[in-house]
C-alpha cells in the first residue's frame, strides 16, 4: 500500500516509556516520521511507566534520546523542540488496576470525536494481559484503538496463547498488530519484489533449481544492558523464533493471490506449519549453540557472555545454527540453515540462495552453480554471482563474477529505520507486515520442541571466542552436507 503524505491526528501512547526500545527507537522513529509531516500538530505521544516523571523529565529524556540516537545531520534543535512539546508522559503502572489511570483518563477521555488511538506495549510480554484488561476497564478502548504487541509474543507455546486470549478478548484481531521488526525492514519486503516481479527467480525458486539457502542475522555487540532479559530468552526466542522464521517464511512461501495482509499471512503460515517437526534426533545433528567467550578485537579485549551479566554460570545460547526443511512439493530435499549470534565477526543479516550445478558441461571445468546474495543489512543490496568467458585466457577459460546491486546509492534514498514504516502502518490499520495470532503460535510449536530437546540435554552448549564467526560445530553442521557459509565460500 501507498504511504499518504499526510495522517490524520492520534494519539500514541507507549507503556514502556522509560525503557530502551521507547528511548532508542521509538521516539527517534517518531521523529523521523515527524520530519516527514506524518506528525500533525494534534497528534499526542504519551508515554507511560511506573517512573515518577512529569511532562519536562520525559521530554528531557526523549530530547537525550534524539540528540543520541537521531542521525546528527538530522538533529534539527528547533525541530527536535517543537516535536518535544508534543510528548507526554503520564506515571502509570499498566498492570495494576488500582494505579494513576485518571491522568491517562483525562488526557484522553477529552476527546469527544473517533481520533485513532495506539496502544504500544513495549513492556515486558507477561504484563501484556493485564494491561490490556486494565484498558478495557477504564474505558480507554474505543472502535478506533488499535494495540501494538512488541516481541517476543510469550516464551511459549502456551504464553503466547495465553497472551493472544487475553488481547483478543478485548479487541479484534485486525486492531491487534505484533510488531516484527524485520519485517519493517526494505530489503526484507523487497523479497517479495525479487520474487515475484522477477519470473527470472520465480520459476527456479524450487528444489529442481535450489540446492540450499542460508538466512544469517549476526551481530557483534554483545547483551549489553539487557542481560536480564537476554538470560532468560536466549537466540533462540530472541531471534529465530519470530525474525529469522519470518525471513524465512517471505523465501519460502507460495506467492499469495493478493498484497492483502490476509492473503500475505496465510502463505506465511503455511510456511510456518509446514517446517519438518525436529525429533531428538533432529536436534542433536542439526542444532548447534553456544555462547560466547572472551575474545580480541584491535588488541582491546572483548568480555564473555558471563563477564558482560556478572553472573559465574548460564545455560543460555548467544548463537544457534538450525538446518530446517520444509515439508512441501517446492522445498522437498532443500536445506534451509539458519544462524544467528552475539559478538559475531561482523553485523550482517543476509540470505544466501545457492543455486544447483549443471548436470552438464560444456566447459572442460564444471562451471560454478550461481547464487544469489541478498545483504538485509548493512550494504542493502542483492548480488548474484555469475560464469563469464576470461576475456584474458581462451575461449574454454571460465571466470566468475557478479552483478551487484548496492540499493542506498542506485535510489538516492536514506534506508529508514523499521520501525518508522511500521508505526505508521498501525496507525493507518495496515496490518500486512504484522504478524497474525495463528503465525505466533505455529513458530512456537516448531521452537518449543527444540527447547524442550535442549533442556534434555541432546545439545551441548559449544563455546565461540567474541569477534569469531561462532562454534566450529556451526561449519561442521554444514560440513556434514559438503557445504560452506557464506563468509567462508570462494
Ligand atoms: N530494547 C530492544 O532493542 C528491543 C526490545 N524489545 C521488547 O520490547 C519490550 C521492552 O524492551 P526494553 O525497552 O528493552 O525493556 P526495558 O527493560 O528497558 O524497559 C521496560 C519498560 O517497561 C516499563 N514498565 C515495567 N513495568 C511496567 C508497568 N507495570 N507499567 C508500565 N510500564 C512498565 C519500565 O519502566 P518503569 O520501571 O518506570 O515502569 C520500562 O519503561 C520487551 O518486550 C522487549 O523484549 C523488542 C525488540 C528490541
Ligand atoms: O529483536 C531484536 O533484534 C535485535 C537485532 O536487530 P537488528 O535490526 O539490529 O538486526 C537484537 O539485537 C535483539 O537482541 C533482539 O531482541
Amino acid at each position: 500500500m501507498e504511504q499518504p503524505q499526510t495522517y490524520p491526528p492520534f494519539d500514541f501512547i507507549i507503556f514502556g516509556a522509560t525503557g530502551d526500545l521507547t528511548i532508542r527507537k521509538l521516539i527517534p522513529a517518531l521523529f523521523y516520521r515527524y520530519l516527514d509531516k506524518q506528525i500533525p500538530a494534534e497528534t499526542r505521544i504519551i508515554g507511560a511507566a511506573r517512573s515518577a516523571l512529569n511532562d519536562n523529565d520525559f521530554r528531557e529524556r526523549a530530547r537525550a534520546g534524539l540528540n543520541q540516537f537521531v542521525q546528527e545531520s538530522d538533529r534539527d534543535q528547533e525541530k527536535i523542540e517543537a516535536f518535544i512539546q508534543q510528548v507526554h508522559y503520564v506515571s502509570l503502572d499498566g498492570a495494576n488496576a488500582n494505579s494513576n489511570w485518571s491522568d491517562l483518563q483525562n488526557l484522553l477521555n477529552g476527546d469527544k470525536g473517533n481520533k485513532i488511538r495506539i496502544f504500544y506495549f513495549a513492556t515486558a510480554p507477561r504484563l501484556y494481559g493485564d494491561i490490556c484488561d486494565n484498558l478495557s476497564d477504564k474505558g480507554l478502548l474505543t472502535e478506533t484503538t488499535r494495540v501494538v504487541l512488541e516481541k517476543p509474543i510469550g516464551t511459549s507455546l502456551e504464553t503466547a496463547q495465553e497472551i493472544n486470549r487475553r488481547v483478543g478478548k478485548h479487541l479484534p484481531e485486525n486492531h491487534i498488530f505484533r510488531i516484527d521488526h524485520y519485517l519493517g525492514k526494505e530489503t526484507v519486503q523487497n523479497i517479495i519484489a525479487l520474487r515475484f516481479a522477477n519470473p527470472v527467480f520465480e520459476r527456479l525458486w524450487n528444489s529442481d533449481s535450489i540446492d540450499y539457502i542460508q538466512i544469517t542475522a549476526a551481530e557483534t555487540v554483545g547483551v549489553g544492558s539487557r542481560g536480564g532479559y537476554y538470560d532468560g530468552a536466549g537466540a533462540l526466542r530472541d531471534m529465530v523464533q519470530n525474525h529469522l522464521l519470518q525471513v524465512l517464511c517471505m523465501v519460502a512461501m507460495d506467492p499469495p493471490i493478493s498484497l492483502n495482509a490476509d492473503d500475505l499471512r496465510n502463505e506465511k503460515l503455511k510456511v510456518l506449519r509446514s517446517l519438518k517437526p525436529m525429533t531428538d534426533e533432529d536436534i542433536r545433528t542439526n542444532t548447534v549453540r553456544g555462547q560466547y567467550q572472551e575474545g580480541n578485537k584491535n588488541g582491546e579485549k572483548i568480555p564473555s557472555y558471563l563477564e558482560d551479566l556478572k553472573k559465574d554460570s548460564s545455560d543460555t545460547e548467544t548463537f544457534i545454527a538450525i538446518k530446517a526443511q520444509i515439508n512441501t512439493a517446492r522445498w522437498s530435499g532443500v536445506p534451509f540453515y539458519l544462524r544467528t549470534g552475539k559478538r559475531m565477526a561482523e553485523k550482517t543479516s543476509e540470505i544466501v540462495i545457492q543455486f544447483k550445478s549443471s548436470t552438464w558441461s560444456l566447459f572442460p571445468t564444471s562451471p560454478e552453480p550461481n547464487r544469489l546474495h541478498i545483504r538485509i543489512q548493512p550494504d542493502e543490496g542483492v548480488s548474484l554471482s555469475l560464469q563469464v568467458k576470461d576475456p584474458s585466457k581462451s575461449h574454454t577459460s571460465l571466470r566468475s563474477t557478479f552483478i551487484d546491486i548496492d540499493f542506498s546509492p542506485t535510489f538516492h534514498i536514506r534506508y529508514p529505520d523499521s520501525y518508522e514504516g511500521l508505526l505508521m502502518d498501525a496507525v493507518r490499520g495496515d496490518p500486512l507486515l504484522f504478524i497474525r495470532c495463528d503465525e505466533v503460535e505455529a513458530a512456537w510449536r516448531w521452537i518449543e520442541p527444540i527447547l524442550n530437546g535442549w533442556s534434555k540435554g541432546l545439545t551441548p552448549m559449544a563455546k565461540y571466542k567474541s569477534g569469531t564467526w561462532g562454534p566450529n560445530e556451526a561449519t561442521e553442521l554444514l560440513a556434514k552436507d559438503g557445504h560452506l557459509w557464506h563468509e567462508d565460500m570462494p
